[in-house]
């Protein structure tokens, strides 16, 4: 990849390295990994278990710090900035949809969408959250607390939650990985649609090759390494590339 691609992508790692623990148990999870992630599209993250996916999704959201190399977001190394600065930059600029949902139990569905705008401070935008209310089929689930709502319309809030803001990238963490097929792909469709309606970007882990399926682009890692891409991926494609992948090792 050129230093002018890096330079214009959303997100990018520049031989980005992440060694945990020291000495003879040191794990090298991160082994200079560069790449870099477009604007405006939906790119997966595929490896076998252990080749450094979740790893590089915190290093690049600023939630790990990495050893060495950068975590470029729009630019900005997140690993030069100090600890107030990225806290700061991941409430503006970063979206997240983890596994588990992570919504606020006593607070409604509105209120949980709401939320990281009261706390980045800028105005609220009413005409963005109908807008995503409506598209994610949440507008009459609003007054809800999560426990009262599905598995799929929590995945929808935090959804909503995480595109509010109008962030730089929205990281999903094996978004679907806690639904069923059927609320899965409703989650899916509408991380693309998102993509295209609002021009996000989305970068997404996931171990499912019909999830990986969705993106426009899937980027494979092993032991910590770049092993491949695929652009315009289908699912026999995808699962050939991670057979593969699991095989180099
Ligand atoms: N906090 C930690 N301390 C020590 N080693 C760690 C830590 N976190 C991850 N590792 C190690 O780093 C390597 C990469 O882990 P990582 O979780 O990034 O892989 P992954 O591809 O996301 O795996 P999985 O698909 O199983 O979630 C693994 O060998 C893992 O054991």
């Amino acid at each position: 990849m050129t230093n002018s691609a890096l330079a214009t992508a959303a997100v990018a790692a520049v031989d980005l390295v992440k060694v945990y623990g020291s000495g003879p148990g040191a794990v090298r999870a991160l082994d200079g990994v560069t790449v870099g992630f477009d604007r405006a599209a939906f790119t997966a993250i595929m490896g076998p278990s252990g080749s450094g996916k979740s790893t590089l999704m915190h290093c690049l959201a600023g939630l790990d710090t990495a050893t060495s190399g950068a975590a470029l977001l729009g630019g900005t190394d997140l690993t030069r900035l100090p600890d107030k600065a990225l806290t700061r930059t991941r409430l503006d600029r970063i979206g997240f949809v983890f596994q588990s949902f992570n919504l606020l139990p006593q607070l409604t569905a509105g209120e949980n969408i709401l939320l990281p705008l009261s706390l980045a401070g800028p105005a609220h935008d009413r005409a963005l959250y109908t807008r995503l209310t409506e598209v994610l089929g949440i507008a009459d689930r609003l007054r809800h607390r999560p426990a009262e709502l599905s598995g799929g319309q929590q995945q929808r809030v935090a959804l909503a939650r995480a595109l509010l803001t109008r962030p730089e990238v929205v990281f999903a963490d094996e978004p679907t990985g806690n639904l069923d097929s059927r609320a899965g792909a409703e989650v899916l469709g509408f991380l693309r649609h998102s993509v295209r309606e609002f021009g996000q970007t989305v970068v997404m882990v996931t171990h499912d090759p019909l999830a990986a399926a969705h993106a426009d682009r899937v980027v494979l890692l092993a032991d910590g390494r770049l092993a491949g891409e695929l652009r315009d991926p289908d699912l026999p494609t995808v699962i050939e590339a991670l057979r593969t992948a699991g095989a180099g090792r």
